[in-house]
């Protein structure tokens, strides 16, 4: 492990100097395109501003044959597109793929002065974001990039779920981590065969009820709950990046026309500290874009107790429920929150800007 002195220091002379704080910029949707696909390539020009983030994806759903005409369809797009506000990410193969050495030693000088963050898939421990830290500095240096290319690892492997930890504390590049529950589930061996979201098969019973002699009836019809499968993971992968300064996400719903559950996934997913997900459709920002902003009632509702909480401390009684110093912070949360997402989108600032504190 490097020291703690020189874990600031570039890892390669000439390269830029590591940040020392991650940009929260706004990311609700990570919007995925195949940049060799040419009707999507064509959809991203006027994309730009309409999502916080815009990723060229050349890893899975990107067919073998096709992955040099995606990587060059990336440059190309890179280098003339102008994404104003809007972040530019890229997904590059797998470390052990024939295709990874590539991707960086084409991507970082062509366009690397452009690309925000690069997300790494299959991550399995630090010795993955080690070598990708390196060949980034050393790439960056050889390129004369000015600023730190940011990584963004997918959570999609048992050991890298077990290795979280050691995965968020790697690198001063390391900017975030996204669930992968396809990889994930095929990697635990877990039995669904879905893209995220839930399972109706995982889920709770209600106890059976009696008759009137007190006789259990167990073929009686008994309401089911269905819970989360991803629930442990998302917990684990928030804890994780807040104790590291780093933002977490939830990654692909796979089911594109049932944008309700789609919906309740990302919803679950900010409620429990994400700030974002993935988007694979152009009908999924939008679904993203309103549940990772807060909502008008919870912007309305966390001012009244940060006025009311006065210098935020000590504890008051507001519509009949106590607020205190721990309350205060987690309205701060939202409020800061707002506030972020509401400098580079004009329409969430005249929603928060038109609520009346009463
Ligand atoms: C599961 C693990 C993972 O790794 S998830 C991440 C990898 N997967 C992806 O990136 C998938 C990206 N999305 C897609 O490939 C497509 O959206 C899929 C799901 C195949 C659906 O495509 P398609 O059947 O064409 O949808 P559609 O007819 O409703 O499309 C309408 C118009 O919109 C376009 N479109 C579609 N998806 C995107 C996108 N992601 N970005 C930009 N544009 C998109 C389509 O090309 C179509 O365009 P047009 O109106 O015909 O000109
Ligand atoms: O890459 C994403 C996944 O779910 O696998
Ligand atoms: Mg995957």
């Amino acid at each position: 492990m490097r020291s703690a002195k020189d874990f600031f220091s570039p890892l390669a002379v000439g390269a830029p100097a590591p940040v020392r704080e991650i940009p929260a910029k706004p990311s609700r949707a990570i919007h995925f395109f195949d940049p060799g696909n040419p009707k999507m390539a064509a959809k991203v020009p006027d994309m730009v501003g309409t999502v916080d983030v815009l990723l060229g994806n050349l890893e899975d759903a990107v067919k073998a044959e096709n992955k040099e005409i995606a990587r060059e369809g990336l440059v190309k797009i890179g280098q003339e597109v102008d994404f104003g506000p809007t972040q530019f990410w890229t997904r590059i193969n797998s470390l052990d793929s024939p295709w990874v050495l590539d991707d960086l030693t084409t991507l970082v000088p062509a366009i690397g002065e452009k690309l925000d963050v690069i997300m790494v898939p299959k991550v399995q421990g630090a010795e993955d974001i080690h070598y990708m830290d390196r060949i980034l500095a050393q790439l960056e240096a050889k390129a004369g990039i000015t600023k730190p290319i940011l990584i963004h690892a997918i959570l999609e492997t048992a050991r890298g779920v077990a290795n979280i930890e050691e995965i968020c504390a790697a690198s001063p590049r390391m900017q975030g981590l996204s669930l992968g529950p396809a990889d994930l589930a095929a990697d635990r061996r877990m039995k669904t065969t879905r893209v995220g979201g839930g399972h109706p098969g995982y889920l709770v019973r209600a106890d059976a009820p009696r008759n009137e002699a007190g006789e259990l009836q167990y073929d009686a019809a008994r309401t089911t709950y269905q819970q989360d499968l991803w629930h442990y993971t998302i917990a684990r992968m928030v804890d994780a990046c807040a104790m590291h300064g780093l933002f977490p996400y939830y990654g692909p719903f796979g089911d594109i026309k049932d944008t309700v559950a789609c919906e309740d996934q990302f919803r679950n997913a900010f409620l429990l500290g994400c700030v974002g997900a993935w988007s694979l459709h152009p009908v999924q920002i939008k679904i993203a874009n309103k549940v990772f902003s807060p909502s008008v009632e919870d912007i309305k509702h966390a001012r009244r107790v940060i006025a009311a909480m006065g210098d935020g401390t000590g504890a008051v009684m507001l519509d009949g429920k106590m607020e205190d110093d721990a309350s205060v912070k987690q309205c701060k949360v939202m409020v800061e929150l707002a506030e972020r997402l509401a400098a580079t989108d004009p329409d969430l600032k005249a929603m928060y800007d038109a609520i009346e504190v009463d």
